[in-house]
């Protein structure tokens, strides 16, 4: 090429450059005008680039957050700590319930209950029976009355029931688990609390009573959180252990003792060969969050050697099992039976996978290729607003990312490939709100928490292949909150016929639009969805739900009109221990396949359904 020709390519370049150039400056006015904060840039130089390096940058882990210290001369309570109490109970970035309005979304919903021993729910947490310390910090943390799961968990935990709970997302299922177990064991608490290194003295080996599993490190230190919150002033010391922090620093606080421990299940393990660190012969409780998910393909391994032969885990009669979650196959209730004894109770807010009103559902039609310019419009049209955008892989998480961060937006993002720095940094952006636009893939679908998340757009819908409609519902779960409101947008096209069947029936139960490109995929009667999905059908031999009799029975033997645990008399009526519970004989079978049986005459017929009534 000619020397010409050169500079005629290079004046071209120029020339873009420079338009590019103008166009960020553009986009950045823009959306400064709109009220968005400045973006931040990620300091990528500070990072380590190499592989492997080890970022020396100070760091304060989130499992090294403060919790209360006790000390062996206080009594049953300690003494405050007002600079503690700040931190956990007054930070501006806690989750706050939202109104008496968007509570009551919750109240739509049936709670049925199976179980043989009946459970009263109560009403007001100062009827629950709490230990009279976790009751004082339920009322730090502001919790002015219990959500239906809690108004059935806590009894059924606080007369010595394995639990599986089943409520809709941000319904407060880990309050549900925590409260009673801590309750129960501040009785014994001097007796039974786990050895503790004084200061100065030997460490000692971690001997938790409880144990939380979790599939995700956010989830962990959030679930750790909860309990700092509920363990405040008592001789309860919570630990977190998760993946992709340095192992020296939550060694240090195991081995300053530990009663409660919130775990990923991979670093558990490393943990757990180490058994001058950790032992879990003393557990007297195990919990298992997003059950479905820990229990699903994949994990069962880790699980099964978690609780299985060859581990030191205590499995006598007196270790209660509670599952949770907000969405419940039918594989993974099986796998539930395994650990549960016979009385265990299973509470249900509504059908398994179901979402309630505070958070509007919109499905907007947009082609791959048109997913950016659609983004940016709809942030754009609902002004600055603390959003998370879903997206089906990594890669993409970076690209749309790079592309909201040069259209002068302050974005953040997350995804399992970032060092676990890089997802701590990222959240704290986020919920301190330097961030309030997050995108993410599935890795935070599920149990985050973050206050004032106002929408939820889901960039690609989560096709079946990325955990489907369950994982929509995890996805949309992120706002709308504990009775707050909160938008979630969808982008469809035609590679997301696959969800859009079970789509379509979710809008439809929860009221929401169904737009018009969907209408063909509306069931016959949509006044009565079935589901047939298997996250509510007891119907099938060898389901413990199945051995039940179904919810067509215990449905049918509840009475709205009667309030809480109203419903059982009739549940009590339907029972023929030659049928099973509820009554409909179609729908029972499991008598002779190791499931709670009809024709089993140690099954007694005191199970009961009911309805939390009043908020
Ligand atoms: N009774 C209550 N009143 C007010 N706020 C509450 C109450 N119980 C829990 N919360 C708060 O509600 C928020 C949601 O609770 P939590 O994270 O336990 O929900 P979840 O049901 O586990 O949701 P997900 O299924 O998405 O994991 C938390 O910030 C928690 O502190």
């Amino acid at each position: 090429m000619s020397d010409a020709g050169t500079n005629g390519v290079a004046a071209v370049d120029d020339a873009a450059a420079a338009s590019k150039v103008d166009q960020k400056a553009a986009d950045l006015q823009r959306a400064t005008e709109a009220g968005w904060e400045k973006p931040i840039p990620f300091e990528y130089d500070a990072a380590p680039s190499e592989a492997g390096a080890v970022d020396e940058r100070p760091v304060k882990w989130l499992s090294d957050a403060v919790v209360y210290e006790w000390l062996d001369e206080y009594g049953e309570i300690g003494p405050r700590d007002e600079e503690l109490e700040k931190e956990l109970y007054e930070d501006p970035d806690i989750q706050r319930r939202g109104g008496d309005a968007g509570m009551a979304a919750y109240q739509a919903f049936e709670v049925l209950v199976q179980g043989m021993d009946k459970i009263h729910p109560f009403r007001d947490f100062d009827e629950a029976g709490l230990h009279p310390a976790i009751l004082e910090n339920v009322k730090r943390c502001k919790y002015d009355f219990p959500t239906p799961i809690q108004a059935y968990c806590i009894p059924a935990v606080l007369t010595g029931h394995d639990v599986i709970g089943i409520a809709q997302t941000g319904s407060g299922k880990t309050a549900a688990f925590l409260l009673p177990i801590l309750s129960k064991l501040m009785g014994k608490a001097h007796m039974l609390s786990a050895p503790r290194a004084v200061e100065g003295g030997p460490r000692v080996r971690a001997e938790p009573l409880v144990l939380i599993v979790c599939p995700t490190r956010e989830l962990a230190c959030q679930i750790f959180d909860e309990a700092r919150r509920l363990c405040y002033r008592t001789m309860l010391r919570p630990c977190v252990a998760y993946g992709g922090a340095p192992t020296k620093n939550q060694r240090e606080q195991l081995e300053k003792g530990c009663d409660i421990l919130v775990a990923t299940p991979g670093r558990l393990m490393d943990f757990m060969k180490n058994t001058n660190l950790l032992s879990l012969a003393r557990l007297k409780f195990t919990i298992i969050d997003e059950a479905d998910e820990l229990l699903s393909t994949g994990w069962e391994e880790t699980i099964e050697s978690l609780f299985g032969a060859g581990s030191d885990t205590n499995v006598d009669a007196d270790h209660t099992y509670l599952m949770f979650s907000a969405t419940f196959s039918k594989e993974t209730r099986k796998l539930c039976r395994e650990y549960m004894e016979e009385d265990f109770v299973r509470i249900k807010v509504g059908r398994v996978g179901s979402t309630h009103s505070n958070i509007k559902q919109s499905i907007v039609y947009v082609e791959d290729s048109q997913k950016n310019q659609a983004l940016f419009d709809l942030i754009f049209s609902e002004g600055p607003q603390r959003t998370i955008i879903f997206v089906n892989s990594k890669a993409k998480c970076d690209i749309v990312d790079d592309f909201l961060y040069n259209k002068g937006l302050p974005s953040t993002s997350i995804h399992s490939n970032r060092t676990q720095r890089e997802r701590e940094d990222a959240l704290r952006s986020f919920r301190s709100g330097k961030c309030p636009l997050m995108v993410a893939t599935g890795v935070s679908a599920r149990g985050l928490d973050v206050a004032n998340v106002k929408h939820v757009i889901n960039y690609d819908l989560p096709s079946t292949m990325h955990g489907g409609i369950t994982e929509y519902v995890h996805r949309i779960g992120r706002t709308g909150r504990i009775g707050n409101e909160g938008k979630a947008t969808s982008f469809y096209n035609d590679r997301n016929e696959d969800v859009a069947p079970k789509l379509v029936k979710l809008l439809l139960e929860a009221k929401q639009e169904v737009p018009d490109f969907l209408e063909m995929h509306k069931p016959e009667d949509p006044a009565n969805i079935e589901w047939n999905d298997g996250t509510d059908d007891e119907s099938e031999a060898g389901d413990f739900g199945g051995s039940f009799g179904g919810d067509a029975g215990a449905d049918a033997a509840f009475d709205p009109n009667s309030g809480f645990g109203g419903g059982d008399a009739g549940a009590d009526a339907a029972f023929d221990p030659n049928a099973g519970f509820g009554g409909d004989d179609t729908d029972f079978a499991g008598a002779d396949d190791g499931g709670f049986g009809g024709g089993n005459d140690d099954f007694k017929a005191d199970g009961q359904d009911g309805k939390v009534d009043a908020w």
